[in-house]
């Protein structure tokens, strides 16, 4: 199964982009496609034996609209000159025709004036109101400025579909066709008694409010992918490396990787890569969010397009192009703003059904109105109103906009959103679950305390350091790295080992200089049946303290006790504090011993601890929190659990919860394994993210109502419900004019997510 994300044109609402959805799925091997009106653009699973990209453009263009592929090659280099090309042209074409339409449509409001006040205006010469000047002026505005309805709603109707542009093309063509009949044949009008009125300024001034509407929102929505062109703007132009000796300038995608690279301070970093020599303090801001510069020595990590600030230093490059951290996370987020919250779901069912209905009202509307007054000019006023004020582009609008916008800024803060479902989960988190080490602690623990059985005499302790650092050295925990880091600095020289065993949440075993080693908890040295009575009160003191105690055995006998602490990194406290602000049931969860994790838990101050729990076990601890029911008033039957966790050995965990967060601390950024990532270690990312999410749904949610309030207040009144008891009708120009303050309404409103700014406690 393949994945790819397709960047669409010519869809003008949100039934175009039902329309696209449906041509895709329809080409054999097509598993899965979302489209997203908003942001332009297709996400399509699809089996790569049975089908390919070329035909599933085919269908797009079949379907009257065109897809291009987007790749992260490009992505980098910025958008290909093609669509910026295509873009301007279209911008320019729109600024034409509205200033056609607008002079136009404003020389027939004012020749209309007299007749539409009732009032005799002395300034207004009597011929601009002559039918057949106002026929001639009206229909280049029509069929010119109103030409892309037209070509649109044919779009549509050789799919048997019906879109905004239908109802803008049939409310327009019946203002049109009904003047056009009024100016050829008015004796027709005259022998039933009704005056031959023209709207003319009414067919021309809805179809320029219209464009004057897509104007803004097109300008509006460019603005929202400024995420996106900021983060690609981020990125160094040139890299100074170093070659045979001598520096040399070259543009960045020259790069390659074990290229060594020379920044001086102030300069940008250009790619990813590894410090070899020199020291310097990196601001990693834009990248991580992590205001604090971050030291760097020899082997530390740089990150591409983070900013050098004190000293100059040389780094050999080892990911370049479309691999660095920054490109992964331009195509992360390009994709998560192309993806669809299930809130608008919902508005893309209404919106389905939306238009065929707004016809069936709107002939209803004429009907009614034509059997019971017999007014022609009555029926035809409302008829008019009611497809005008329906359109739904405001809808089709609402959810992708702002999460566009919600997704960009959770990036500049650091925080990775995968996808709108999870921006859409996460404001209803009810319990977060923190693993302990590397999350709410700094992950770098080291070892404090030896305790040995027999004493401390030298020569024994230093044998055992041995045996425990050569087993350990084997293993990937980070409990084995602090072992090997502290016999390294007693400058002790490690021993080969046979029959290496990890078992998950429990140590290790090996052979290590004929002796049997045990490393590992209390509870696997009591299941192997050995005798820990000798150290219990060192090991429960170690613990009251926070740290964690190892037992360790050779040939079946106790022979010592490790103490490793692991700091808490210094915001959790805070952090914690503020989640449990928000509303949010704070757990943690740990493999170390009951009372190490209380004593952490006590210094961040949660107060719900689960220890012990094994690897294997830590995915179903979450699906017994899940199912705690909390309040009666959620819809949902369980309650939504976050999981946050460094991404790599908690991945069914994160994979179990309804939002998995993952830490990723510098360049080991875990981008695939989680629904949020915080590219930063601080937790403090988690109560921005949830407060952006939440944030971004009432946005939403207003969003909505926006677009909503227009079409469900404007219909009935458009259709005269008002007219037989207080004499209103919505004049079809104000309905235009609505219409587009509904569409430039929503995207403005999305537009102020821009100004979110988290909230600290
Ligand atoms: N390589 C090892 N060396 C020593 N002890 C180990 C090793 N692997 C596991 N243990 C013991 O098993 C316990 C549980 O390990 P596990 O990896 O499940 O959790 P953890 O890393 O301590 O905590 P967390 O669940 O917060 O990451 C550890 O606390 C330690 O006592
Ligand atoms: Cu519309
Ligand atoms: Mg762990």
């Amino acid at each position: 199964m393949e994945n790819a994300t397709l960047k669409l044109r010519g869809m003008s609402c949100a039934s175009c982009a039902r329309s696209v959805e449906d041509a895709i799925r329809s080409v054999p091997g097509v598993k899965e496609c979302s489209v997203n009106f908003g942001a332009e653009q297709a996400t399509v699973d699809y089996d790569p034996r049975t089908t390919n990209l070329q035909a599933i453009q085919n269908a797009v263009d079949a379907a009257g609209y065109s897809a291009y592929p987007l790749q992260s090659q490009n992505l980098m280099a910025g958008e290909d000159d093609a669509v910026i090309r295509h873009r301007q042209k279209e911008s320019r074409d729109l600024q034409r025709k509205l200033t056609v339409g607008g002079i136009i449509g404003s020389l027939l409001v004012i020749g209309s004036l007299p007749m539409m006040t009732g009032l005799h205006l002395p300034l207004i010469p009597t011929w601009l109101h002559n039918p057949w000047l106002q026929l001639v002026l009206t229909t280049p505005v029509q069929f010119w400025c109103g030409k892309t309805f037209y070509v649109n709603a044919w779009k549509a109707f050789k799919r048997h579909a019906a879109t905004m542009d239908t109802l803008i093309a049939l409310g327009t063509s019946a203002a049109y066709f009904y003047s056009l009949f009024a100016t050829l044949v008015p004796g027709f009008f005259i022998a039933q008694g009704l005056m031959p009125d023209v709207y003319y300024e009414t067919a021309a001034i809805v179809i320029t409010l219209i464009l004057l509407g897509r104007l803004f929102e097109s300008r509006a929505k460019g603005e929202t992918s400024e995420a996106i062109r900021k983060l690609i703007g981020l990125q160094a132009k040139t890299a100074r490396l170093i070659r045979h000796g001598t520096e040399v300038d070259v543009p960045i995608a020259e790069v390659q990787i074990g290229d060594v690279v020379l920044v001086r301070p102030g300069e940008k970093i250009p790619v990813d890569g590894e410090v070899v020599e020199g020291t310097s303090t990196v601001d990693e801001a834009m990248v991580t969010g992590e205001s604090v510069p971050v030291k760097k020595q020899p082997g530390d990590e740089v990150i591409g397009a983070t900013l050098n600030k004190t000293g100059s230093f040389q780094f050999r490059a080892t990911r370049v192009g479309a691999d660095t951290v920054l490109a992964q996370i331009v195509q992360l987020v390009q994709q998560a703003q192309g993806s669809k919250a299930p809130i608008q779901r919902l508005a893309d069912q209404i919106t389905g059904w939306f238009v065929p209905g707004v016809i069936a009202i709107a002939i209803l509307t004429f009907v009614v109105w034509y059997n019971i007054t017999g007014n022609l000019t009555l029926a035809l006023i409302t008829t008019v109103g009611v497809l005008i004020i329906a359109c739904p582009c405001a809808l089709g609008l609402a959810t992708p906009t702002s999460v566009m916008v919600g997704t960009g800024k959770g990036a500049e803060n650091g925080i990775l959103i995968k996808g709108a479902e999870s921006l859409e989960l996460a404001h209803q988190i009810q319990i977060i679950v923190l693993d302990k080490t590397g999350t709410i602690t700094q992950g770098k623990p080291t070892v404090t305390d030896f305790v040995t059985v027999n004493g401390t005499a030298n020569s024994n302790e230093i044998q055992l350091i041995q045996l425990a650092a050569s087993l350990e050295r084997n293993s990937e925990h980070p409990l084995a790295e602090a072992v090997v880091r502290y016999a390294q600095s007693q400058e002790v020289t490690l021993a080969d080992v046979r029959d290496f065993a990890a078992v998950a949440g429990s140590g290790v075993q090996g052979i290590v200089s004929h002796h049997l080693v045990q490393i590992g908890t209390q509870r696997w040295m009591e299941e192997l049946d050995i005798h820990t009575q000798v150290l219990q009160q060192d090991k429960e003191r170690l613990e009251y303290l926070g740290k964690t105690a190892v037992w360790l055995a050779v040939d079946g006998e106790i022979q010592g006790l490790i103490g490793i602490a692991d700091a808490i990194k210094p915001t959790s406290p805070q952090a914690v504090k503020a989640l449990q602000k928000l509303g949010l049931e704070v757990v943690m969860l740990t493999g170390d011993n009951q009372r190490t994790a209380e004593s952490i838990a006590r210094e961040v101050g949660i107060k719900q601890v689960l220890a012990e729990v094994r690897p294997d076990q830590k995915a179903e601890v979450i699906k017994s929190l899940q199912a705690e029911k909390q309040g009666s008033t959620r819809k949902t039957q369980h309650s939504i659990v976050a999981m946050v966790g460094d991404g790599i050995n908690d991945a069914p965990a994160l994979a179990q919860a309804d939002v998995g967060i993952a830490i990723g601390t510098g360049a080991d950024v875990a981008i695939a394994a989680s629904d949020i990532t915080l590219i930063s270690g601080d937790l403090q990312g988690i109560v921005t993210a949830i407060q952006l999410s939440r944030a971004t749904m009432r946005n939403i949610r207003q969003n909505l109502f926006f677009a909503f309030i227009y079409n469900v207040a404007g219909i009935p009144i458009a259709a005269g419900i008002l007219f037989p008891v207080f004499g209103w009708l919505l004049n079809p120009i104000i309905a235009g004019a609505a219409m587009a303050f509904s569409s430039v309404s929503v995207v403005t409103n999305a537009l102020r997510l821009r100004n979110f700014q988290a909230k600290t406690f």
